[in-house]
């Protein structure tokens, strides 16, 4: 949680008590907070905000000249955006309430309570770090820009909907808070994931486990670790993938079949930071953000008993959800000529071009396996050709059978299908005109070639090539 201070302000300490002061400090410190900066005289805060942000406010109410109280109205008029905790005294409750009726986050009673002041401190960060981030959202909305395009190159797309999602990436990038990412298999859930680690700014390693079929024993021992002798073949200490990922990114991907001991574990994880290795009884604690990954609808899994919903929430924090490629058919085109490009490199061949058929084809397919199919498609087609041109003849794993019912919506008018069929035939057509307008634009798109033609409208060659003799023969 505290990490975030790294990306935010220093907290700001008014206090004339200079016992307080010196608690307060160890207790933010003993906690990873190092960023405070003290004031002892409550008249010198105006003039240090004006030149100083900060993040958090912690005043004292009764300070000789200023008090607190008549700060107050002052700091919340000025700064709306920081939120100010204040301290008062055991007895004095009605102060208390007068000052967080009249905007202050939260109050503190004298002596002070380390861990009320370490809660009170920790709502308060979030709630500035969630306000932060809608400013952000809201800017990137109105502006509709990317403040670190590079930060996706190895992202091929021209979507508006992943446009989106990198510009809430960006928003989200340096948050300590865990990231919940969902899509189907292939999609490029993981390339979303190390887009985040390289905006963090974190320095450590971006490291990565599939958490797929892991029992919770493989799940415990890969995350944190063991101790020597914790169970028969544990002849050395050993450090966990959480510790790799110290001061950097833990991607934990397909966690969606994981046992409820281990999603025990991994809310704990979240959520105290903390964890013991196999074992061991000695608590580790770590800084590494989480990003969680699963093709799975986790909500759907919550009332079977199959996900923990403590765990999901926690999880919700930052959620992305990517769509798959039939929902984003504009980057087919795009992601085709990137594969054939990296494919020629890697198997030392020239850059073939894809002919129009295979564009067309490629274009309608419903790839289950999303980006991933695709890649493996031209890979597998570009080793097989043999000139400049890819034709459908070097993908053979796409034979008729496995094409779906061809889709044609991104060929026709983007009007209701009524509509654009009237715009053509100028009068609600016959079917036969439609089978006739079909059929001349599959010949059209496919280069006359009914191989290719007969695949897009879903029917056999020799059904296409009768009806085209018959037209021919003007039957
Ligand atoms: N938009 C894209 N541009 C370029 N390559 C992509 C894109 N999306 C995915 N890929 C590539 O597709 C493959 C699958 O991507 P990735 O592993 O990120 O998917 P995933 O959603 O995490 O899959 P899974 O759920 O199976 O783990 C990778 O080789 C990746 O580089």
């Amino acid at each position: 949680m505290y990490s975030i201070l790294n990306s935010l302000p220093p907290i700001l300490l008014v206090d004339d008590d200079p016992v307080v002061l010196e608690i307060s400090i160890a207790a933010l410190q003993a906690e990873g907070i190092g960023n405070v900066q003290v004031l002892n005289d409550s008249r010198k805060i105006m003039p240090f905000l004006e030149t100083t942000p900060v993040s958090l406010i912690i005043l004292d109410l009764m300070m000789p000249h200023l008090t607190g109280l008549d700060l107050l109205p002052l700091l919340i008029r000025d700064y709306p955006h920081i939120p100010v905790i204040v301290m008062t005294s055991a007895d004095d409750v009605d102060t208390a309430v007068y000052c967080i009726k009249a905007g202050a986050a939260d109050y503190l009673t004298k002596p002070m309570e380390i861990e009320r002041l370490l809660s009170s401190v920790q709502r308060a960060l979030l709630l500035t770090e969630l306000s932060r981030e809608n400013t952000t959202l809201r800017d990137y909305l109105l502006n509709d820009c990317l403040q670190h395009p590079d930060a996706f190159d190895e992202i091929i797309t021209s979507s508006k909907k992943m446009r989106a999602i990198f510009q809430y990436v960006e928003v989200v990038a340096s948050s300590d808070q865990p990231v919940l990412i969902t899509g189907q298999t292939g999609v490029g859930k993981e390339l979303i994931a190390r887009a985040i680690a390289r905006l963090s700014g974190r320095k450590g390693a971006f490291v990565t486990v599939n958490a797929a079929g892991l029992d919770d024993t493989i799940f415990s021992d890969t995350l944190f670790g063991h101790k020597k002798g914790a169970f028969t073949g544990a002849d050395q200490n050993r450090e966990g993938l959480v510790s790799a990922a110290a001061g950097g990114t833990l991607f934990l991907d397909e966690i969606g079949d994981l046992s409820e001991t281990s999603q025990i574990k991994l809310l704990r994880l979240i959520q105290e930071k903390e964890f013991y290795p196999t074992g061991s009884d000695l608590l580790k604690k770590t800084d590494a953000r989480i990003i969680v990954a699963t093709n799975h609808d986790l909500a759907t899994q919550i009332p079977a008993g199959k996900f923990r919903k403590d765990l999901y929430y926690r999880l919700c924090s930052h959620r992305i959800h990517i769509p798959p490629l039939s929902e984003r058919r504009e980057d087919i085109p795009l992601l085709l000529d990137h594969f054939l490009e990296k494919a020629a490199r890697a198997l030392k061949k020239p850059q073939p071009k894809a002919s129009r058929e295979v564009t067309a084809l490629l274009s309608t397919y419903n790839f289950d396996g999303n980006v991933r199919e695709l890649h493996a498609m031209v890979f597998d087609a570009v080793a097989r050709s043999n000139g400049g041109l890819v034709t459908l003849d070097c993908f053979v794993g796409l034979t008729r059978s496995e094409l779906p019912a061809p889709d044609l919506t991104p060929l026709l008018p983007k009007k209701e299908l009524g509509e654009a069929l009237y715009a053509h035939f100028g009068r609600f057509p016959t079917i036969r005109e439609v089978e006739d307008y079909l059929i001349s634009t599959a010949m059209g798109l496919t280069n006359g070639n009914q191989r290719s033609a007969a695949m897009l409208l879903g029917i056999a060659r020799q059904t296409l090539s009768k009806r085209l003799n018959n037209t021919a023969a003007g039957e």
